[in-house]
């Protein structure tokens, strides 16, 4: 295991039976409190945003905009938040999801993706892949092309990345630690 990934996954820690029974939950609040792992995350990110051509990055309510708000500004892209629904004022594209532990609904602003641009998906976890889906059905609706999705972490065996594989449509999935 290289350097950067030793240092990122010695930052995450396991919750057990968090939010319910079964789920062993992966927390990366202590990669945030830590500024070398935090900066190491952001520059791998950035990096990925700029190989893939993004000119925009969209970040995935909560833990999504906290890593992608910092990879925009390294990129020098913009940053799109996709909320949870209810949360955006002006006119939005709504989007149903399943999650590994129930169902939701993501919204992001219709103008703020154009035919223009090229998006890369930022977010800590893939697991089912049922957010990453739901915000890639957002971004191609908005008429906005695919540069990819960018995880800090693909938990594999909930086999997420078969199931974003038509959502991407070649596009790559790059996950920094496969668990
Ligand atoms: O691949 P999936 O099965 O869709 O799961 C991954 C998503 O679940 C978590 O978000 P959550 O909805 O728990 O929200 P949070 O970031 O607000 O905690 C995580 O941050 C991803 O967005
Ligand atoms: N096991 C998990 N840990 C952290 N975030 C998640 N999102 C979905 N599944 C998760």
């Amino acid at each position: 295991m290289t350097a950067i990934k030793e240092l990122l996954l010695s930052h995450i820690r396991d919750v057990e039976d968090y939010p319910e029974q079964g789920v062993v939950f992966k927390d990366i609040t202590p990669l945030l409190a830590d500024p070398a792992a935090f900066t190491a995350l952001t520059d791998a990110l950035a990096e990925i945003a700029q190989r893939t051509d993004a000119t925009r990055i969209v970040g995935l309510e909560a833990r999504g905009f906290i890593l992608g708000a910092p990879v925009a500004v390294r990129a020098g892209l913009g940053f799109v938040p996709v909320r949870k629904a209810g949360k955006l004022p002006g006119a939005t594209l709504r989007q149903a999801y399943d999650l590994e532990y129930g169902s939701a609904e993501i919204e992001v602003h219709a103008e703020d993706l154009t035919a223009d641009d090229r998006v890369l998906v930022v977010d800590d976890v893939l697991a089912t892949g049922g957010t990453a889906e739901a915000a890639l059905q957002l971004v191609r609706r908005a008429g906005a092309r695919v540069a990819g999705v960018a995880v800090l972490m693909e938990l594999g065996f909930l086999g997420g990345r078969a199931r974003l594989a038509p959502a991407l449509d070649g596009a790559p999935l790059e996950a920094l630690l496969q668990i």
